[in-house]
């Protein structure tokens, strides 16, 4: 069967991972998490302490120091999940915490950011077969990608979503502000200069506000075997 490249966009915490995740496992692709890229630069930059006390970023600092920042995936066997490398340290749980959310927009925003990852990420998907999610994937990243999805939810049923996650991690947070890191985050990233959040013209949209995890999957499911089956026509 011939490979694809499927693109998930859309909001904060609305699902996008969640479903790239297991359909990359039920096809055999790779699946790349793109936040967790710019969640790692900024892992680094905080630190590093790029960030000044106005809370902007310290650009000059963080573009000298862009060749030192190393960002991979390694399997985990105990999760079968991909877990996120910072200069071959594991910093999967800590790129999750609200200090990070709370500072990820800022620092991808930043123009020759992008330009590194997302070179990274074309690199990543060359061969095909693969699933990426984030907020510039079908308009930057792989515009000619072959299925692309945009996910929406109200931003009170991602935050509930996210919160019931942190909480059943054991990890500390407060749904207020859950909520307004993933408002802010939004207004940031559809905001910003450089590529912003955006529904690609040809991508096909998923309000799962009312959808069970089950039924978003199978929805999923069926727009991936009508791509496959139009791909395979066309050879
Ligand atoms: N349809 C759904 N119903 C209920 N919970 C869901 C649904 N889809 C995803 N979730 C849960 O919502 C949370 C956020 O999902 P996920 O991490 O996949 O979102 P995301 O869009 O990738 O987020 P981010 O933008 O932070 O990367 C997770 O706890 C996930 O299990
Ligand atoms: N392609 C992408 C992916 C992510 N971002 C930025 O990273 C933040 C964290 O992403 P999550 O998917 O983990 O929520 C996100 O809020 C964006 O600022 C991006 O710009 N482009």
């Amino acid at each position: 069967m011939k490979k694809i490249v499927i693109a998930i966009d859309g909001f904060s915490s609305c699902g996008k991972s969640t479903m790239a995740k297991d359909l990359a496992r039920q096809l055999g692709y790779i699946y790349v998490d793109t936040g967790a890229m710019y969640r790692a630069v900024t892992l680094y930059a905080l630190r590093h302490h790029l960030f000044l006390e106005n809370g902007a970023v310290n650009e000059p600092e963080l573009q000298q120091h862009m060749p030192n920042i190393h960002i991979s995936f390694k399997l985990n066997p105990a999760t079968s999940k991909p877990d996120t490398y910072l200069n071959d340290e594991s910093v999967e749980q800590e790129i999750r915490s609200m200090r990070v959310s709370q500072h990820v927009s800022k620092i991808a925003a930043i123009p020759f950011v992008r330009t590194a990852l997302v070179a990274q990420q074309q690199q990543m998907g060359k061969d095909k077969g693969i699933v990426m999610d984030g907020r510039d994937i079908g308009t930057v990243v792989f515009p000619d990608a072959e299925l692309k999805i945009f996910v929406t939810a109200s931003a009170e049923v991602r935050a509930q979503r996210r919160f019931d996650e942190l909480q059943q991690k054991g990890m500390p947070a407060q749904y207020d502000d859950i909520l307004k890191n993933v408002q802010e985050r939004d207004y940031i990233d559809s905001h910003r200069q450089t590529s912003p959040l955006c529904k690609a013209e040809d991508a096909i949209e998923l309000d799962n506000s009312h959808l069970t995890i089950p039924e978003q999957q199978q929805w999923l499911v069926e727009k991936v075997n009508e791509q496959l089956q139009q791909s395979s026509k066309m050879g």
